[in-house]
């Protein structure tokens, strides 16, 4: 959903904070949702089936309300001036994402730090992190709308790196993934870009 959403940034003025308040608005109204569905003040049973494992409505709480404060915070943060926000979204959505698919349906050796999760799962993680991020980044280096011009090469090494980061956050055997792997990607991505 998030990989989809962070390619309609190109659609908006680049350089406006308005803009980027704006385009945040979806996100924030997505967790505004979850918050009041969450809490069973709003009934909605579409969602608590979509976005819930358990069917119980308190699980939007946790996993979907941080996902979606973490892409209106990654909007109005970087939007499309520094590569972190676009990269720490691919890690995320795609990342994330695979590394649940391919570590169910083909994980069998376990990560000795974390009994839970599989080398396949993290495989695919690092492997869809890096290639979604480039892909994003690319996009933006393509419309010119970083802060500084960036290289290719710089582009694709700062990828990796937070490819890299963004797995070994979600590896470990914590709750809040949709926390930890954007906080890892973005802090690995500011230092390696400077901005
Ligand atoms: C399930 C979701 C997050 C993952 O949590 P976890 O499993 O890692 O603990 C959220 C999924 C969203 C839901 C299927 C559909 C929400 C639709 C909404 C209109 C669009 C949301 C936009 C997005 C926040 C950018
Ligand atoms: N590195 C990983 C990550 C997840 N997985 C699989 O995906 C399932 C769900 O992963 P998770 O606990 O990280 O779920 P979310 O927090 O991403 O929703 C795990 O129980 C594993 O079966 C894996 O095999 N290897």
């Amino acid at each position: 959903m998030g990989g989809t959403y962070v390619l309609h940034w190109a659609l908006f003025t680049q350089g406006s904070l308005q803009a980027r308040v704006l385009c945040a608005l979806v996100p924030f109204t997505a967790t505004l949702v979850f918050a009041l569905v969450g809490l069973g003040l709003v009934p909605l049973d579409v969602l608590v089936k979509t976005a819930t494992r358990s069917g119980r409505r308190e699980e939007l709480l946790s996993g979907p309300l941080l996902y979606g404060l973490v892409h209106s915070l990654l909007t109005v943060v970087f939007f499309t001036a520094s590569p972190a926000g676009a990269i720490a979204v691919a890690v995320l959505c795609w990342g994330d994402g695979a590394a649940e698919l391919a570590g169910r349906s083909y994980g069998v050796a376990r990560l000795p730090h974390s009994p839970g999760k599989t080398w396949a799962g993290s495989a695919a993680c690092l492997v869809a992190g890096f290639v979604f991020s480039l892909a994003y980044a690319s996009l933006f280096r393509h419309l010119a709308t970083f802060d500084r011009p960036v290289s290719v090469r710089e582009l694709a090494v700062g990828c990796g790196l937070c490819a890299a980061a963004g797995t070994l956050a979600e590896s470990l055997p914590l709750e809040g993934d949709n926390l930890w792997v954007p906080l890892a990607t973005v802090v690995t991505s500011v230092w390696w870009f400077g901005f």
